[in-house]
């Protein structure tokens, strides 16, 4: 049984309004993909990172990645949405990759990936008979909004008891993933939701907030304070 990381980075951005994918932007001087492919490829339990790019990706060709090609091979497969492009890597790694083999789905868009979570996810659901991803429960209150023309207003409260955020990585065996994302379709946002469909449980192993998604501009200046602290 082997783990191998699937890293999905073909998104274009598009709530972070640049002009360059956001998984390229800047980050304390490197690409932001380059973090979290830092961080997984330090994991000695981790046989090998598969990169999903867009098949029309032209900026991975602009940066050095000498040194990297025993740990990392890229897959010009990406899809329309994250959902295909993760499906769409699972076939490419088909070749190398067992249908017990787990697979651990880690978001480009994560650059701040604490070392001690991933290595609590590995140990905590490498035995585990559905999988598991990383999540934190939720600290805020949480309000469903009704839209009006005045703009969004609370409608209600939603009881934050046994509510948590998902993250990545999200880690399930190659095969049972795989049937899991052909049967639920293209617009399931985590892998997790696909294996609940299964009517499967995941394992949630608690994260915390320094592995966040940059997901907006102000998110970038968040996800650089963090990484100055980080696995220090
Ligand atoms: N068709 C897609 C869409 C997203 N992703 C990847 O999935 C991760 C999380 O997605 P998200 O934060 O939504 O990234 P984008 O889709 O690029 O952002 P946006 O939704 O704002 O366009 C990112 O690493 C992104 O590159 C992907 O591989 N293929
Ligand atoms: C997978 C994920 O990061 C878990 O929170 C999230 O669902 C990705 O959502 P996005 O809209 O594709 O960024």
């Amino acid at each position: 049984m082997s783990f191998y990381a699937l890293i999905p980075a073909a998104g274009s951005g598009s709530r972070m309004g640049g002009k360059v994918a956001k998984q390229y932007m800047p980050l304390n001087s490197i690409p932001m993909i380059a973090h979290a492919l830092i961080v997984l490829a330090r994991e000695p339990r981790i046989s090998k990172l598969f990169v999903v790019l867009s098949p029309t990706d032209k900026r991975w060709g602009n940066y050095e990645w000498a040194g990297w090609e025993d740990r990392l091979q890229v897959l010009r497969c990406g899809g329309a949405t994250r959902a295909e492009t993760v499906l769409n890597g699972l076939q490419a790694m088909a070749t190398e990759c067992a249908a017990d083999d787990w697979v651990l789905v880690h978001d480009a868009a994560r650059p701040c990936l604490p070392a001690e979570s991933l290595s609590r996810l590995l140990d905590e659901v490498a035995d585990d008979p559905v999988g598991g991803l990383l999540a934190v429960p939720v600290a805020d209150t949480l309000k469903r909004a009704a839209g009006t023309e005045s703009g969004a207003r609370a409608e209600a409260t939603v009881p934050r008891a046994g509510l948590w955020q998902a993250q990545t990585p999200q880690m399930f065996r190659h095969g049972t993933l795989s049937e899991a994302l052909r049967a639920a379709g293209a617009d399931m946002t985590d892998e997790a939701s696909a294996i609940e469909q299964l009517g499967l449980q995941p394992k949630l192993v608690e994260s915390d907030s320094r592995n966040l998604k940059v997901t907006y501009p102000q998110d970038l200046v968040l996800a650089g304070l963090i990484l100055e602290h980080l696995n220090e």
